[in-house]
């Protein structure tokens, strides 16, 4: 159990809702919806689950018996060694055989001695896939991230970490929220929930609500529209990191934990964190809406040693048997999962059929919780923790992860197109859902106590349509901003040009008003002396008089020049100016005079 720094603020109500969000099948997913980010083409995306190793420090009992680090790791292969424990250390009547095993996973975390270079800290966990996954996240798919391995062995220390190390789940939900805060202006609007719940000897508790005594078992459903999903779970909207934190923290000190011999703080249950990410990207042009739904399932499981190794006795061991037959059925769903005549695509016979119905999903509720993670809708990551001491349960989880490896999901971009007049619909046709459920409701509790069943249910779908329809109302209004917000970013663009157009218009007035004034009245120029048609003899008589008039002829020569000048000048404009209102004339279509 790890200790998550308490938030101040709180989210304002609690939606008692599913854990699982619907599948959208995509009409149109080639909108991308936040920028930077690649648009995908709706369809399959099938993929192997990913499977990373992490070996831990010593702990301070290891550290007092001396304990050898059987673990090595290649950075560079990702290759995992176990070697055999030193001689001196085994029991010399045990018959056990003891042999150096390697594997190769997607990704090998040596997080034993920080004097090592290829040392990884919780940051280059996250950075190695949890940022990936939150990628995928945001473009619509949904993803699972599980923690395996046994008591003590660092699960809980990867998913949720400490106060000044946080693991996998802060981590992702802080980059979460920062994502969206940087694209807070944008055309999209985010919803964001978040559900967390344990399994507890094989029944559901709801980890944001109060411990009840005796404890609310939560029941498990399964509809068409929404697969497997925790009935009344609460899914409560976040609309910021402290919000989950508070969240977090809340559900850590309803967690079931207890010492045992391996580890002081023990979880005895299996922990599922959900996020559910909702994107909506409204668009003007056409008043339609995209919207995207995804689902991040962090899943923190308890530990995997048989309950021997625990010196576990009554209320232990019998959490043992539970936690074991969750596992148990977890390792066969693996195993069938992973089994290559599953995988080929051509043998989509009937037996192959048959083999993939017997998925044994419904033998265990964590593996029917899981069931879209595991073998579906999803992208999934198996972080395998593992003791650097502990030969034979490092061993067999080793040889779990590398099961794992094999399975194949196939997951979809979880998007829908909704125009307007569609989600109006939606909303009319929930708002008519609702009244007939009321009336049923309301007659039902004047009916027989033999219908009390049938009347609980239908009191429970009236409650689940209600929530639906408040989502659906939310959501409404959120594409309202959207719009509203879009409108104003136009109207914004639009100002500067709208100033330039005036500024135009008023420059236009003034060229038109100057042509017009020149038209009415035009410069009559004095005729030149060609115009004139006198053939005057020049005599060139030349006296002391003559050089005073020649100065003065100069001058009236010079004087002429520069009006000439002028004159031409005055020309010029006037014929840019008759240009200008033969132009203005053609653009503004002003009738001919
Ligand atoms: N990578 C690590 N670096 C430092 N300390 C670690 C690391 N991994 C685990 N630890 C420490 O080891 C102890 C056991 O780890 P943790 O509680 O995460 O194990 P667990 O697998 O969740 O066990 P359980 O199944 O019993 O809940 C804790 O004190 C934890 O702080």
């Amino acid at each position: 159990m790890m200790d998550i720094p308490h938030a101040a603020s709180s989210p304002d109500i609690s939606y008692i809702s599913t854990a699982s969000a619907p599948s959208l099948r995509a009409r149109d997913s080639t909108v991308s919806m936040a920028s930077g980010r690649p648009s995908y083409l709706a369809g399959e995306e099938g993929g192997n689950v990913k499977v990373v190793v992490r070996v831990r420090k010593f702990l301070p009992r290891e550290l007092e018996r001396q304990a050898p680090c059987l673990i090595e790791m290649d950075p560079n292969t990702q290759k995992t060694t176990i070697h055999p424990p030193p001689a001196n250390t085994l029991d010399a009547n045990s018959r056990k055989v003891y042999e150096e095993k390697s594997f190769v996973f997607d990704k090998s975390f040596y997080s034993h001695d920080e004097s090592m270079p290829h040392f990884a800290h919780q940051q280059d966990v996250y950075a190695s896939f949890g940022e990936d996954f939150l990628d995928h996240n945001f473009d619509g798919y949904h993803t699972c991230i599980f923690a395996y391995g046994q008591t003590g062995s660092g699960k809980s220390y990867t998913m949720m970490g400490t106060k000044d190390q946080p693991g996998l789940i802060p981590r992702t939900c802080e980059n979460l929220f920062q994502r969206i805060e940087q694209e807070q202006n944008g055309n999209i609007t985010y919803n964001v929930h978040v559900s967390y719940f344990e399994i507890y000897n094989e029944h559901v508790r709801d980890l944001l609500t109060p411990r009840t005594n005796p404890p609310t078992h939560l029941k498990i459903r399964e509809s068409k529209s929404e697969g497997v999903y925790v009935q009344n779970l609460t899914d409560s909207p976040v609309k910021s990191f402290g919000d989950i934190q508070r969240l977090m923290h809340m559900g850590d000190l309803n967690r079931t934990v207890a010492a045992t011999k391996m580890n002081d703080t023990s979880s005895r249950s299996h922990a599922v964190f959900t996020l559910t990410l909702k994107q909506i990207q409204h668009d003007i042009a056409t008043d339609s809406t995209i919207e995207r739904t995804a689902r991040m399932r962090l899943v923190d499981l308890a530990g995997s040693e048989r309950a021997n190794r625990t010196e576990a006795t009554g209320q232990r061991l019998r959490e043992g048997g539970n936690i074991n037959q969750s596992l148990t059925t977890l390792g066969r769903v693996i195993a069938a999962l992973a089994d290559p005549k599953r995988q080929r695509p051509s043998a989509r016979s009937n037996q192959t059929k048959r083999r993939a119905d017997v998925v044994p999903y419904r033998d265990s509720v964590l593996t029917w919780l899981l069931k879209d993670s595991l073998g579906g809708n999803s992208k999934t990551a198996m972080v395998a923790c593992i003791s650097p001491t502990d030969y034979e349960e490092t061993l067999s989880t080793l040889r779990y992860a590398d099961q794992a490896k094999r399975i194949r999901t196939r997951a979809t971009v979880n998007q829908d197109a909704v125009s307007a007049a569609e989600r109006d619909a939606q909303i009319k046709e929930m708002a008519e859902t609702i009244r007939l459920l009321q009336l049923s409701v309301n007659a039902s509790t004047t009916r027989k106590r033999d219908e009390a069943d049938r009347a609980g249910q239908e009191l429970e779908d009236y409650q689940r349509q209600v929530t639906k329809m408040q989502r659906a109302m939310e959501e409404s209004r959120a594409v309202a901003d959207v719009k509203i917000r879009a409108l104003n970013a136009e109207l914004e663009e639009l100002r500067p040009i709208n100033e330039r157009l005036r500024n135009e218009v008023a420059s236009l007035r003034r060229h038109l008003a100057l042509a017009v004034g020149e038209l009415k009245n035009p410069i009559v120029l004095p005729p030149t002396e060609e115009e004139k048609g006198c053939d005057v003899e020049t005599i060139e008589v030349y006296s002391d008089e003559d050089e005073e008039e020649e100065s003065d002829d100069e001058g009236y020569s010079s004087q002429h020049a520069e009006w000439q000048a002028d004159i031409e000048e005055l020309m010029k404009d006037l014929g840019m100016f008759k240009q200008k209102v033969a132009d203005d004339r053609s653009r503004f279509t002003i009738p001919a005079a």
